[in-house]
């Protein structure tokens, strides 16, 4: 028997670092939402206790460095599962890009395997075994919108935001994720961001506020290491986007344009000068 799953990329619209916790970890309130960008899984039952993982992709770890795998021996372990499975993925998320692409793919992994396996296990276990792989995966395992607290994992779903393109770019850099928050400095006194306006904002279905309120408190640490991330976000709201943002711990840039219009300028624009620019919707 063989499941498929698709992992989509997600973006940040709003992401607040509140503190540093004694576990290391930051607390973060984030607004999250997914967009049709997405890998593919594809996963065979396989008669041997074993994982095998592979994909077209040269650039990701196919051994227990993927996350993938880990949700894979994560889930044998707990359901004392003795068949083993042969995952492949479809990459088509960029890594390392602050889109969560490894922690969609471990989400569609939990989800893909329960199926394959008829565990029966509810979706809020499923989240819970997520949050030992990674603080995004959990949000991962059921998409939509989201207000994310804690280190990523609390999670209070909210409405979809209002239907817009998205253009995301990404510099040819892959930035870690533990790197930018090891060099955010809570006490220097960053610019608030203030999630509840984003929040308002969806509630309330006004695009252009949304567009105004949008902000990521790990911008500037990224930006500070990574000029070509700021060069991007100029150049996308030179083109006309109506609102531009670094997604997540970055370096990927996304804008957000109403108008079908105005996506063809922001497209050719940046792919005068970046190779890795797509263009996307929401996913409602
Ligand atoms: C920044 C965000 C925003 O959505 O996304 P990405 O840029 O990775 O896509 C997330 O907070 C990333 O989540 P995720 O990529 O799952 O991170 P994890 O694997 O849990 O953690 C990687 C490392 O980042 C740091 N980390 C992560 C989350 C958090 N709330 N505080 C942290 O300090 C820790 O040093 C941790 O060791
Ligand atoms: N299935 C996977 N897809 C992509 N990257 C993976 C995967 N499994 C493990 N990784 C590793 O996870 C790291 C972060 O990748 P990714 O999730 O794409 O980035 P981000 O957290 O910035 O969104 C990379 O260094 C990559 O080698």
């Amino acid at each position: 028997m063989k499941v498929y799953e698709k992992a989509p990329a997600k973006i940040n619209l709003s992401l607040d670092v509140l503190y540093k916790r004694a576990d290391g970890y930051h607390e973060v309130e984030m607004v999250m939402t997914m967009v049709d960008l997405a890998d593919r899984l594809e996963m065979s039952e396989l008669p041997r206790d074993t994982i095998i993982i592979s994909s077209q992709a040269g650039y990701i770890p196919l051994d227990e460095k993927n996350l993938a795998f880990q949700a894979a021996r994560l889930i044998k372990d707990r359901y004392q599962v003795k068949q083993g499975v042969y995952i492949h993925l479809d990459k088509k998320i960029p890594v390392a890009a602050g889109l969560a692409g490894g922690s969609s793919d471990a989400a569609a992994a939990l989800r893909g395997l329960n199926r394959l396996w008829k565990l029966n296990i509810p979706t809020e276990e499923l989240q819970r075994l997520g949050a030992e792989l990674g603080s995004d995966v959990p949000f991962c395992v059921t998409g939509g919108t989201a207000v994310a607290r804690g280190r990523g994992e609390k999670l209070e779903m909210i409405d979809n935001p209002p239907q817009c393109w998205v253009v995301l770019a990404k510099p040819p850099i892959n930035v870690s994720t533990a790197d930018v928050y090891g060099r955010f400095n809570a006490a220097k006194g960053q610019r608030r961001i203030s999630s509840k306006d984003v929040i308002e904002s969806i509630e309330s279905q006004d695009f252009h506020r949304l567009c105004s309120s949008m902000g990521n408190m790990l911008e500037d640490v990224t930006v500070g290491a990574y000029p070509e991330v700021r060069q991007l976000k100029e150049s996308m709201q030179r083109l006309g986007a109506d609102g531009v943002m670094m997604s997540g711990s970055g370096p990927t840039v996304f804008g957000l344009v109403s108008k079908e219009s105005k996506v063809a300028r922001v497209y050719n624009g940046l792919r005068g000068f970046c190779k890795e620019v797509y263009v996307v919707r929401m996913l409602t």
